[in-house]
Parts: structure tokens; C-alpha cells; sequence
């Protein structure tokens, strides 16, 4: 399929590319500036970028002092504002730069937007620092003490506020706003109230001089900004060239969405340079809607804005320009995973505790299958009897063979049992499925190799069975395993099954983390006999054992039916959280897993993992997921039982972030994925 069809471009799935500049400042000499304005510009249009933002001043220079007022000066910068308007339209993006601007009888320090060919508004600094080593109220007039709503520009009048708002006529989500360096030190930054207003986009055009500690500080505040406004925050402070009299200037430049930092350019650079990232605007928007409080704060707190309407340019072509995680719930950074392990892990053990505490709990029941799920759910089980001080013999751990179970497993089950220290017993559910299977009248109990769902689930069925009668005998409750993986696809034993239990730990667990977070609680707390079991669980291929080997000897395997669990938690992901189109769904996915060779990787992933797939792979299990998500499996998330939440992608708890019906059709979300991504 040829890459011109309009999936393959950022634009189609909602993205807007902005571009933060460091262009090198010369000081004082605006004509200097605009060369480096349009040189910027250019490249800025060659790599498709829709919008470009300059420093505070960037036309003058900032530390420029009573050089400010004067008119030669000033008349020179108008006059560049019209030279890059005109390279704006040729590149085909929008442009903001700062400049000192003169309107009735006061300068204003200002943003100036400029569009197709022309200005299209200008927004002056609503907070002029006054302090320490800033001066600025000797020069400029703050927005608030204007006379004017307007401003004439060579020759035309334009809108001239704070808060304006630029609005695509021709791109949904494109909608940005500027303020300028200190307005978003100020308590209620301009920039929310634009943000209130409908804009996505906030620019903040900056002349910080650098001290230490004072990028961290930034970053904070962008952080922040972007975070509480929904919204993606861009900032571009001064660089190279600016006068070093008395400062210095680092040239700091970041792009923030919702709170994570998605592009970040090189500080004390001596050349001028962009700083480029996609944001996803349509990401906003689908936040925003389902953020009540957003729409709350902006009927309480909001006020009426001029919307000043553009045409954007072609946008976006190539590939995606952001992070991109292969794994949503799994960070490539060693750090964070490490901090998001040890948070999930407590979570868990947490959620059992109380549990225990509540129902003066001493013992409980587990099925140890040797597989990834009931090992995690043992080892929070082990760490919770030790918080509690309860001895560990009072985990139950049944392993429960079955017509498929391998030696493997079954080994496996009974080492962990061991090395963990819990009390290990083994009931063969062989005969009871069989009598079971016989009173029916399956074909099985005739000897004939039919390997039938209910052939499965009269053994998932009955292992349930057995651990809630030995959960009665032994005063204990029932430990659940299931994780949110296996929960979004219907991927367990209804009611008399793996799906029930007295309490899951794992049901806020997706698969891709359960593997990370074995690993780290095998490194982190055990050594010896248990770390190589841990190792050996992990090595194991995901199956749930219902069905016997085939004439080839291969087992049962999960993947093979339900999907690489890589791209279902991808989905899963990108559709509960953000509730993201299939087709922007595939496309996300097709940019993360691609091609194995670039990207990161979650350290500790095993080179055999290290795989990718193509756009034809993804479609044939993304339309899988939909069907199972939408489809079929609701009415097993209907009726769950309890345990925590664990990752920020939401839980499908019918108490939680997830309610649905569960007689809905998935016809919505096939459709879409059929009309937009390309065979
Ligand atoms: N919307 C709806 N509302 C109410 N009931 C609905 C329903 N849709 C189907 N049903 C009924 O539900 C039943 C089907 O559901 P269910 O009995 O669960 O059976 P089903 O989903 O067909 O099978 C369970 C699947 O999970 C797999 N499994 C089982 C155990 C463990 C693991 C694992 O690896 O962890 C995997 C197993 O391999 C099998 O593919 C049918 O009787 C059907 O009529
Ligand atoms: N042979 C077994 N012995 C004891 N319990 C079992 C056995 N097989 C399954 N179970 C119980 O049923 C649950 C679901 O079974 P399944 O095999 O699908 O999960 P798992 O092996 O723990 O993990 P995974 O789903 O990742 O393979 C298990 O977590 C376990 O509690
Ligand atoms: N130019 C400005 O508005 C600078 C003030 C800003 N608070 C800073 O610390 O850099």
C-alpha cells in the first residue's frame, strides 16, 4: 500500500506539528533577527510544521534596555513584522514572534501572529516583571492599562489583546494561544483562562536569563501548566547572542502534552535551531470531554474570548514526531518502571491486606498453575502474610493438573510453592472432570479427542469449584488471578471459573506489566531457588493449559488465539483511556511496533521479544480485540469481584472507570477500522 494514503499522515489522526525556535539573537538589530526569523521559518516549512514560536522580543533581542525606546528602533521592527509575514505564507505555517510594538502612546511587549501573508493578532504581556534583576515596567505598558482593542500594522487593523484566541477554520483541535515569560509565573496564568476558552495549543514566547536550578524550575511549570489545562504547553526562551551585561541566557525550549514532556532542545546551543513535536490535539479534545471538571472550572472561572479564525497549512506528512512507548502500561525508562513496579506492587499487596485485616483473615486459597498470573498473585500473597506478620503456611496453594496440564507447569507450581515457603497440596482433577464429563454426555468421556469449550471449562470450571469448597473447610478465602488483559478480551471461565474469586488482586494488572513486575519482585526481594523459579515462570509460554498437545506436541497457546498480549495492551490502552478511533489506534501502533531497530526497549525485555508487526498484523488483531472488547466479553467485567486499581490506563471494573452493556454490538468500531486502515 502506497504511504500516500491519508492514514499514513499525522494530520488525518488529529496531529498538529509545532515547532519551538532558538534562533541566535542579535542584539538590538531587528533586521539581523528576521534573517534568522526566515531562515528558521523555511526549515520549519520543509519539515511540515504547522506552527512556529519564537522568544519574547525575538525581533529586537530582550536585554536590550532603554535601547527600547528608541524610534529608529521600533519603526525597524515593524517593518520585519510585514517581511516574515510573508515568509510565514511561503513556508505555509503560522508564525509567532515577539516584538516591542508602540499602540496610542504606550509600548507593549508583545506576541504577534502571523498567517497567511498577513498579522492576524496581537497579544501584549498581561504581567511585566518589576523585580530583581527585571525591569520592564521602565518601558512597556502592562496589556491591562490598553486603550485599544485593535492595533494597525502596516496599515491593517488587527485584534490586539491578551487571550486571543487562533482558531483552523480547517483543521478540528488546531486552536492555539500565546502569553509571554512571566505571565505564567503569575498565580492565574493568562494562558489558563485560554485554555478555559477552547484553546489546545498555549505558546509562551520567553526571555528567561539562566541561574541554576532555574530549568527544573521551567519545566515544573510546564509540566504543571499542561497538566492542570489539559492542554500541550510550548516555551521558548532566549539563547545565544542575547546581551550577557549582567545575565546569561540557556535558550531553553520544551513541548509538554497533559503533563509529559514530549520534545525537549539543546540548551547554551551557539546555533539557531527548532525544537519540533506532534501534539495530539484530538487527544485533548477526548480528554477534556470526559474531564467534567475541566467543563466545570471553565462555566465558573471562564470568560468570553475573541476567536480570530486562519487557515492552517497541509500539516504534518512522514512519520509521527513524538515518544511513542511500544508499551503503554511498561515505560522504557528504567527509572520510572521501577517506581511504577513498586507502586502497582504495593497497590496490590495493599488492596490483599485490607482485605484480610477486614475479614480477620488468616489463611487463603490459591490455584498455582506455575503460569505468570498465579505466580504474581502468590508473591503479593507472600508479602502481605509477611506485612501482616501472618505466617506464609497459611497460603494454601493447590496445584490442579489437569488433561493438558505439561510437566513443565506443574513442576514449576510445585518449586514455587516450595521455595516461597507456602503449604503446597496437589489434587489430580482428572477423575472428577471426567465423571463430570460423563454425566453430560461429552464425546470426551467416550475417548474421542473432542476438545470443545466445554471440555475447557469443565476443568476451569471444577478448578474453581475446588478452591471455593477448600476455601470453606480451611476458613480462608479465595485469591483471584485474572488480569486486566484477560479481562478486556473475555479471556477466562465465566462465574463457576477463573473469573471468579473472593478477592483479585491482578484485575488492575495488564499482562505486558505482570511479566515487569515478576522480574522486579525476583530481583528486588528474592535470591536463590525462588528467583531461578520466578526466572523459569517467566520463560514459560502463556497457555491455559485446557487443551491436550497437538499431533505436533504443541500446547495451547494463549497467543496464537486471543493475539500478541504487546499489541492487545496496546489497544487496550489507547481505547479505554483516551477512547481513541480504531484507526488512529492502528496508526499509533503501526509507528510504535513498526520496526523493532529504532525506538526504545523496557530494559529486561528478552532479545526474542524484540519483535515487530505490520500494519496487515495489526489490523487482523486489532479487529479481533474490538469484537472481543465490545462485543463479547462485557458481561464478564459486569460482574467482578473486588480489588484495586492499578494503572492509569483505568480498570474495566463495572464500579470503576469502565461501565458498559453488556448487549452491545461492536459494529461502530469495526466499521471505522475497515473505511480508514488501508489492507
Ligand atoms: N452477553 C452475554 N450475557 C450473558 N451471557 C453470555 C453473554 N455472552 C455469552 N454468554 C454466555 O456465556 C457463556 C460463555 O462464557 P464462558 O462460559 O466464560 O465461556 P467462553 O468465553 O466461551 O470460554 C472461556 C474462554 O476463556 C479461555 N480461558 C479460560 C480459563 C482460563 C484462561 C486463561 O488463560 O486465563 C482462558 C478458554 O480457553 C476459553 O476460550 C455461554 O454460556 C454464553 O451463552
Ligand atoms: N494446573 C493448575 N493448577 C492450579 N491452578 C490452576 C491450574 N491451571 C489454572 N489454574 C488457576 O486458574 C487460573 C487461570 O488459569 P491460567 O492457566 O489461564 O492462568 P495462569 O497460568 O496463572 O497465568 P496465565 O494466564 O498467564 O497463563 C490460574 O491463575 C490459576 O489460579
Ligand atoms: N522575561 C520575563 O518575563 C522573565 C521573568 C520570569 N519570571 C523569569 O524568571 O525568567
Amino acid at each position: 500500500m502506497a504511504k500516500t494514503h491519508p492514514f499514513h499522515s499525522p494530520r488525518t489522526h488529529g496531529f498538529v506539528r509545532v515547532a519551538a525556535a532558538t534562533p541566535v539573537v542579535h542584539t538590538a538589530d531587528p533586521a539581523a533577527n528576521a534573517e534568522e526569523h526566515v531562515a528558521l521559518i523555511k526549515q520549519a516549512g520543509a519539515q511540515g510544521v504547522d506552527l512556529i514560536v519564537f522568544p519574547e522580543l525575538s525581533l529586537s533581542g530582550y536585554a536590550i534596555d532603554d535601547l527600547l525606546m528608541q524610534d529608529a528602533l521600533l519603526a525597524e521592527v515593524e517593518r520585519q513584522i510585514a517581511v516574515l509575514a510573508e515568509a510565514a505564507e511561503m513556508a505555509g505555517v503560522i508564525a509567532v514572534v515577539g516584538a516591542p510594538l508602540r499602540n496610542g502612546d504606550a509600548l507593549y511587549n508583545c506576541a504577534v501572529v502571523l498567517g497567511s501573508g498577513a498579522v492576524l493578532g496581537v497579544v501584549p504581556k498581561t504581567y511585566l516583571p518589576n523585580y530583581r534583576e527585571y525591569y520592564e515596567k521602565r518601558w512597556f505598558a502592562p496589556a491591562a492599562s490598553r486603550s485599544e482593542d485593535t492595533i494597525v500594522l502596516d496599515g491593517e487593523s488587527v485584534d490586539f489583546a491578551p487571550g486571543l484566541i487562533f482558531e483552523a477554520v480547517d483543521r478540528p483541535g488546531f486552536v492555539f494561544a500565546a502569553e509571554i515569560c512571566e505571565d505564567f509565573w503569575a498565580p492565574q496564568p493568562p494562558s489558563t483562562r485560554a485554555a478555559l476558552a477552547g484553546a489546545r495549543i498555549l505558546l509562551n514566547l520567553s526571555a528567561s536569563n539562566i541561574v541554576i536550578g532555574k530549568a527544573d524550575e521551567r519545566a515544573v511549570l510546564c509540566a504543571s501548566q499542561s497538566m492542570r489545562t489539559l492542554s500541550a504547553y510550548v516555551f521558548t526562551a532566549s539563547g545565544w547572542g542575547e546581551s550577557t551585561t549582567d545575565l546569561a541566557w540557556d535558550g531553553q525550549a520544551t513541548i509538554h502534552e497533559l503533563g509529559a514532556k514530549l520534545a525537549e532542545g539543546e540548551r547554551f546551543a551557539l546555533e539557531s535551531h527548532l525544537t519540533v513535536a506532534d501534539i495530539d490535539v484530538e487527544r485533548i479534545g477526548l480528554d477534556r470531554l470526559r474531564n467534567g471538571t475541566f467543563a466545570d472550572c471553565a462555566r465558573l472561572e471562564g470568560e468570553p474570548a475573541t476567536v480570530v479564525p486562519f487557515e492552517a497549512g497541509p500539516g504534518p506528512a512522514g512519520d509521527l514526531l513524538r515518544p511513542l512507548d511500544r508499551f503503554p502500561f511498561v515505560p522504557d525508562d528504567p527509572a520510572r518502571l521501577d517506581q511504577d513496579c513498586y507502586e502497582a506492587f504495593n497497590i496490590q499487596v495493599q488492596g490483599l491486606m485490607r482485605r484480610m485485616k477486614a475479614t480477620n483473615g488468616e489463611k487463603l486459597v490459591i490455584g498455582v498453575s506455575g503460569g505468570l498470573d498465579s505466580t504474581q498473585a502468590l508473591l503479593v500473597a507472600c508479602r502481605a502474610f509477611d506485612r501482616l506478620g501472618l505466617p506464609r503456611t497459611g497460603i494454601l496453594g493447590y496445584t490442579l493438573p489437569g488433561f493438558a496440564t505439561s510437566e513443565g507447569t506443574k513442576s514449576n507450581a510445585w518449586a514455587l510453592m516450595k521455595a516461597l515457603g507456602v503449604t503446597g497440596a496437589e489434587i489430580d482433577i482428572r477423575p472428577t472432570a471426567t465423571t463430570m464429563l460423563e454425566a453430560i454426555g461429552h464425546p470426551f468421556a467416550r475417548g474421542e479427542p473432542v476438545h470443545d469449550i466445554t471440555f475447557e471449562n469443565v476443568q476451569a470450571g471444577l478448578r474453581t469449584d475446588y478452591l471455593f469448597r477448600l476455601a470453606n473447610q480451611n476458613g480462608a478465602f479465595v485469591l483471584g488471578t485474572g488480569d486486566l488483559s484477560e479481562l478486556a478480551l473475555g479471556w477466562a471461565t465465566y462465574g463457576v471459573g477463573d473469573h471468579m474469586s473472593h478477592y483479585n488482586v491482578n484485575g488492575g494488572v495488564a499482562k505486558t506489566l505482570i511479566r515487569h513486575l515478576i522480574r522486579w519482585v525476583a530481583t528486588k526481594e528474592y535470591e536463590g531457588e525462588a528467583a531461578a523459579v520466578l526466572q523459569a515462570v517467566l520463560d514459560t509460554e502463556i497457555s491455559p493449559e485446557l487443551v491436550p498437545a497437538g499431533a505436533d506436541g504443541r500446547l495451547q497457546s494463549t497467543e496464537a488465539t486471543v493475539g500478541p498480549y504487546a499489541l492487545n495492551d496496546f489497544f487496550l490502552f489507547y481505547i479505554t483511556r483516551f477512547g481513541l478511533k480504531p484507526s488512529k489506534v492502528a496508526y499509533l501502533a503501526h509507528q510504535a511496533w513498526k520496526d523493532a531497530a529504532t525506538g526504545h526497549w523496557p530494559t529486561a525485555t528478552p532479545d526474542a521479544e524484540r519483535v515487530e508487526y505490520d500494519l496487515a498484523t495489526i489490523k487482523h488483531w486489532l479487529r479481533k480485540f474490538l469484537f472481543r472488547f465490545f462485543q463479547t466479553s462485557q458481561f464478564k467485567r459486569s460482574a467482578l469481584p473486588n480489588g484495586p486499581k492499578v494503572v492509569t490506563g483505568g480498570s474495566l471494573s463495572p464500579r470503576g472507570d469502565w461501565r458498559a452493556p453488556s448487549d452491545a454490538t461492536a459494529r461502530v468500531w469495526l466499521d471505522e477500522l475497515e473505511a480508514n486502515v488501508p489492507e
